[in-house]
């Protein structure tokens, strides 16, 4: 594409360039620069990208976007805001991907990769190529690849939707998490169905209010477009946030849940630890489901992956054969099994809420004794630190507080943050992971079950800004090695 023609969509901007240099590719990233690059200068927040201009130029980039004059050999072409435009030169440089994918977005702050993950096992089943967006990898069919974030910034997300496009993808599932949206990450993404899966406490040290981050989830809905479109809003009837996105959309709602009346409804719910099963009203008509994955979660998650799959035109007995084969999500209420007589579940539970559902799972059909060891990330939401340790210590008979990347912070002081919700001797710290698990598995007696909550299917542990390799089921299957 000619730069003349990349500029086009820039219809306020009043930049007479003179130059019409080939554009082979787009970046923000001064270190991906190569000859025909249009370089984007993002100012982050921790540095500012207008500082790589002239390295950006040395690479071979042949005009830069920035919000200021900069004194490079190409044309500079100066917007108020190189991150919106970002998305817009995106989009354009890749002929609007997502209008030729069937996007699904997912959001809300539990569930997400539970529900892309459901969605993607029905589309897999319904013969559908399939892109899946999120926290563990972004994937186009079985090909995994590493992501640093949930939601990728725009341009290296058209990036991958054009590469979708290029691979045949039809479907895809994006968890898009409040950060994207507040961000304008998904600028520019033509969306066919949003999912609302729920809202409770989280990330406060970013949005700062409930009110503002419930207003960021809110954006998904408010840019599903007008009434006439054929988009589709699926909202979790039961979870009160619910009203306030219904207001903010236009399109039409298919609702589900459990407890209120719902287009998609679950009853007679059956858990036990082998599994759950429910009947399940789907506009009237009833059906059965009985599937591997446990706990009341799983039914709001399984009703929002049937609702996600049922406006996509994929036939109910699909969905219904999906859900009881999956085996479940990497790093969610996985078991480690070394043949021992109790119980050892990882899960990903790092917000009060979800720590609640799965101990209260657990509680559901514990005989003995469970131990819940829980750690809270820094650089993250503090005030969710004494509330995670209040769920901790209120649905185990013992809790281990323990660190769950501390990254800049002391991990001794964010255990002392986690022990200002609790009493003197309801709790155990042991700060080192390792040796919580350890200590936790060499106690164990027959029956007791022990949840190690808070990374899931994480590899790593962050102490200072460095990944240590460091797997909680690993650890767990090492002592478990050691017991016998
Ligand atoms: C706070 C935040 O959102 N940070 C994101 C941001 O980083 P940043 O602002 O620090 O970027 P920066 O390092 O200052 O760089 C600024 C610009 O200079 C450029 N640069 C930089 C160095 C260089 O040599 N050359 C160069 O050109 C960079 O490419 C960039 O364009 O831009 C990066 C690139 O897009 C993101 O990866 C990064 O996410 C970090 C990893 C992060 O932790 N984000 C969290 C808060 C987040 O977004 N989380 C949500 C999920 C939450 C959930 O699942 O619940 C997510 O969607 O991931
Ligand atoms: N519908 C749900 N409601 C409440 N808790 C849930 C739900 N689904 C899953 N959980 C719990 O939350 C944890 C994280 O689930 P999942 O990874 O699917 O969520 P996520 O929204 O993708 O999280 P993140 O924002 O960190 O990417 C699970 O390990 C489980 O403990
Ligand atoms: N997306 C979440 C993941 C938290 C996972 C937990 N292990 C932690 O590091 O706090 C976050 O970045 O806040
Ligand atoms: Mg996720």
């Amino acid at each position: 594409m000619k730069l003349q023609e990349l500029l086009k969509p820039l219809r306020f901007q009043k930049n007479e360039i003179a130059d019409n240099p080939n554009v082979t590719s787009l970046e923000m990233d001064s270190r991906k620069v190569k000859v025909g690059t249009v370089f984007i200068c993002i100012k982050g927040y921790t540095v500012d990208g207008h500082d790589f201009a002239e390295q950006a130029v040395k690479q071979g980039a042949v005009a830069i976007i920035a919000e200021r004059p900069l004194s490079v050999s190409v044309p500079v072409i100066i917007v108020n805001d190189t991150k919106r435009v970002m998305a817009k030169l995106a989009c354009h440089f890749y002929n609007n991907p997502t209008e030729k994918l069937h996007l699904i977005g997912v959001t809300g702050t539990n569930g997400k990769t539970t529900v892309t993950h459901l969605i993607e096992k029905i589309m897999q089943n319904a013969k559908k190529k399939t892109g899946l967006i999120g926290t563990m990898y972004t994937r186009i069919g079985e090909v995994e690849q590493e992501t640093a974030n949930t939601t990728p910034e725009s341009l290296p997300l058209q990036q991958l939707f054009n590469h979708m496009v290029e691979e045949k993808v039809e479907t895809v599932m994006m968890e898009v998490s409040s950060h994207a949206l507040h961000l304008g990450r998904v600028r520019g993404c033509e969306f066919d169905v949003a999912v609302f899966t729920n809202l409770s406490q989280d990330h406060l040290d970013y949005h700062q209010s409930m009110e503002a981050y419930l207003y960021a989830k809110g954006l998904l809905f408010a840019q599903l477009g007008n009434t006439f479109s054929n988009k589709v809003a699926v909202l979790n009837v039961d979870d009160p946030a619910s009203a306030e996105l219904s207001r903010l959309t236009t399109v039409d709602i298919v609702t589900y849940g459990v407890e209120k009346k719902a287009d998609i409804k679950a009853e007679n719910i059956e858990i036990t630890p082998a599994g759950t099963s429910f009947d399940v009203s789907v506009f009237g008509e009833r059906y059965s489901v009985s599937m591997k994955l446990i706990g009341m979660f799983s039914v709001y998650n399984a009703l929002a992956a049937t609702a996600a799959a049922l406006v996509s035109n994929i036939p109910f007995p699909v969905i219904k054969e999906s859900l009881e084969e999956i085996e479940g999500v990497a790093g969610r209420f996985e078991t480690v099994d070394e043949g021992q007589d109790f119980t050892v579940i990882v899960d990903y539970a790092h917000t009060s809420d979800s720590l609640e559902n799965v101990l209260k799972t657990v509680q559901e059909f514990a005989q003995k004794d469970i131990v819940a060891i829980v750690g809270c990330g820094g650089d993250r939401d503090k005030t969710k630190r004494p509330l995670m340790a209040q769920v901790a210590v209120k649905r185990s008979d013992r809790a281990i507080f323990t660190s769950d990347n501390p990254r800049s912070e002391d991990p001794n002081e964010i255990i002392k943050d986690m022990i200002a919700g609790v009493k003197e001797g309801e709790y155990v710290a042991i700060v080192d992971r390792a040796q919580a698990i350890k200590q936790a598995i060499k106690e164990a007696k027959k029956g007791d079950i022990i949840v190690i909550a808070g990374k899931g299917h994480e590899t790593y542990q962050d102490v200072g800004g460095k990944k240590h390799h460091f797997d909680d089921r690993e650890v767990a299957r090492e002592a478990l090695a050691k017991r016998k």
